[in-house]
């Protein structure tokens, strides 16, 4: 196992009965979301067959011919499967070169915040095949989103927080999991084609898993853009807006990228494990938690809005984009 230079921390002793035990793991987590907001877990506790066996269906899925695929085309909730072309990064002059399936909380339509038109709320779609797909993301979705609960009562440690923080901000999460191709990419395509282009993600914590090729890059906090290759069994953990905003600016939400160069296709799954779209991210709560006297850097805001707002205002650039006709892929939505 090579040496990413990025921080690994085995999160296992997050759920010790003792709270030094802890208390220690949370410094770990504080040192690293304090600098690059960038981390490797390990001692996670996804079963390695759960990962490996949603990649498998994964690859399966993405595998077959568009058609079949658009039997889930994805709906204005974002859930289901997304063309290539369907997203494109603030900032940035052509769309991902990648496709994606998305899933979230599966929500009837009887829900009554799903009735209230809530934004990304409803229930997940699922193509016809192959047969393991939907079983493989579900436990995948279920496994990474338990992982993630665990991991922010680290995360409420790591910010002097009392350990049960973030649970009833976490009632209803926007819990939203991808499954992410990429297709080999033809060298010709040039420096400025992204499998992702530089972002940062829109809400708390995200956990990757990636298949071995390679390519996820994540920008230091001296402008040095490092490469966070993968590690077998452990997951890539990275800090969002949300966090950033929550813990007043203390954690960063690191700028990442991906750059398929390997000229093979890549495989990754991504849960963003985001609070009740109604849960208030307001820094003040920790300024309070904590008795300082520091003058809040963001107005509070609901977190569903935070993510509805990037997602709209990622689509507005595509759509100014593919205005001045410089966009070479189209179609789908934008965002995630
Ligand atoms: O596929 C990856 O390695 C990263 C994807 C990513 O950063 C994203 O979808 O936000
Ligand atoms: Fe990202």
């Amino acid at each position: 196992m090579s040496d990413p230079g990025l921080p690994i921390i085995d999160v296992a002793a997050l759920c010790s009965p003792d709270f030094a035990d802890r208390r220690e793991v949370g410094e770990r987590i504080a040192e690293a979301c304090g600098t690059t907001g960038f981390f490797y877990i390990t001692g996670h506790g996804v079963p390695q067959e759960v990962i490996d066996t949603a990649l498998a269906e994964a690859r399966l899925f993405f595998r077959q011919p568009a058609e079949a695929k658009a039997g889930a085309a994805a709906d204005a909730r974002f859930r289901g499967w997304h063309a290539i072309g369907g997203a494109l990064m603030y900032g940035a002059s052509r769309p991902d070169f990648k496709e994606f399936f998305q899933m979230g909380l599966d929500l009837p339509e009887t829900d009554p915040d799903v009735l209230a038109g809530q934004p990304l709320r409803g229930p997940n779609r699922w193509p016809d095949g192959p047969p393991g797909f939907r079983p493989a993301m579900e436990a995948y979705y279920r496994e990474t989103g338990a992982c993630g609960a665990r991991l922010l009562r680290g995360v409420a440690l790591a910010l002097g927080l009392p350990e049960s923080f973030f649970d009833a901000r976490y009632a209803k999460p926007m819990q939203r999991t991808q499954a992410i191709y990429y297709p080999p990419q033809p060298a010709e395509m040039g420096e400025d084609q992204y499998g992702v282009a530089p972002h940062t993600d829109y809400g708390c914590i995200t956990l990757l898993y990636q298949d071995g090729t390679g390519g996820l890059e994540a920008q230091r906090l001296d402008g040095a853009w490092v490469p966070a290759p993968p590690m077998a069994g452990s997951f890539v953990v990275n800090v969002g807006d949300l966090l950033e905003r929550w813990s007043n600016g203390r954690f960063k939400s690191t700028p990442h990228r991906v750059v398929n160069r390997s000229g093979q296709e890549r495989l990754s799954i991504a849960t963003f494990y985001d609070p009740t779209y109604t849960a208030l991210v307001d820094s003040r709560e920790l300024l309070a938690a904590l008795d300082l006297d520091d003058a809040p850097n963001f107005p509070p805001i609901q977190a569903g809005d935070h993510i509805q707002n990037r997602i709209a205002e990622s689509k507005r650039h595509r759509q100014s984009i593919q205005a001045t006709g410089q966009a070479q892929a189209g179609g789908g939505a934008a965002g995630r």
